[in-house]
């Protein structure tokens, strides 16, 4: 199974912990076209972070969005981390929906947040799925969810 992992990166990476403990849980289901999005030296300015200059700005950031568009095409299932705003996220999920992959966004109400109405407005009872959890839960949820499917 190919997993698509979404967490923010210039949105902010105050969760990059636990993207880490959700991404080694998916690994135990399949492959994760985005495991960069857990990985702990990857900072809030992006991959390729050091490039400088419009053009080559522009073509790192065009290079990211479709090698991701591309993996996003290939996945079997999406799951996402939805507590940090971020726009690239949202394209995802965007992007995703049009797709018609299944999609599993996962909340923290315990951050003080409130979700976006076109996430969680979003929840379709079959293909899109919108989870509230916290962080001590979140393996057990992933188990749930990935032997949900298998029953599908
Ligand atoms: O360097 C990157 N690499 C990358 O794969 N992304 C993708 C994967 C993440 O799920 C999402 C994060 O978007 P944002 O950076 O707007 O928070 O976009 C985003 C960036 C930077 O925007």
């Amino acid at each position: 199974m190919h997993i698509y992992f979404c967490g923010s990166i210039r949105g902010g990476r105050d969760d990059v912990a636990l993207y880490q403990k959700i991404v080694k849980k998916c690994q135990q289901y399949g492959t994760v076209l985005t495991e960069h999005v857990s990985h702990g030296e990857l900072t809030e300015k992006g991959e390729d972070a050091s490039l400088e200059g419009d053009k080559a700005i522009h073509d790192r950031d065009k290079a990211i969005h479709d090698r991701d568009m591309k993996w996003l095409e290939m996945s079997d299932v999406i799951v996402a981390e939805v507590t940090q705003p971020s726009l690239g996220v949202g394209y995802e999920l965007g992007r995703a929906v049009d797709m018609r992959k299944k999609i599993f966004c996962l909340f923290r109400p315990s951050s003080g947040r409130v979700l976006s109405a076109m996430i969680r407005g979003a929840e379709d009872g079959s293909q899109f799925h919108v989870r509230d959890y916290s962080e001590e839960e979140v393996e057990r949820i992933l188990e749930e969810f990935f032997s949900s499917l298998a029953k599908n």
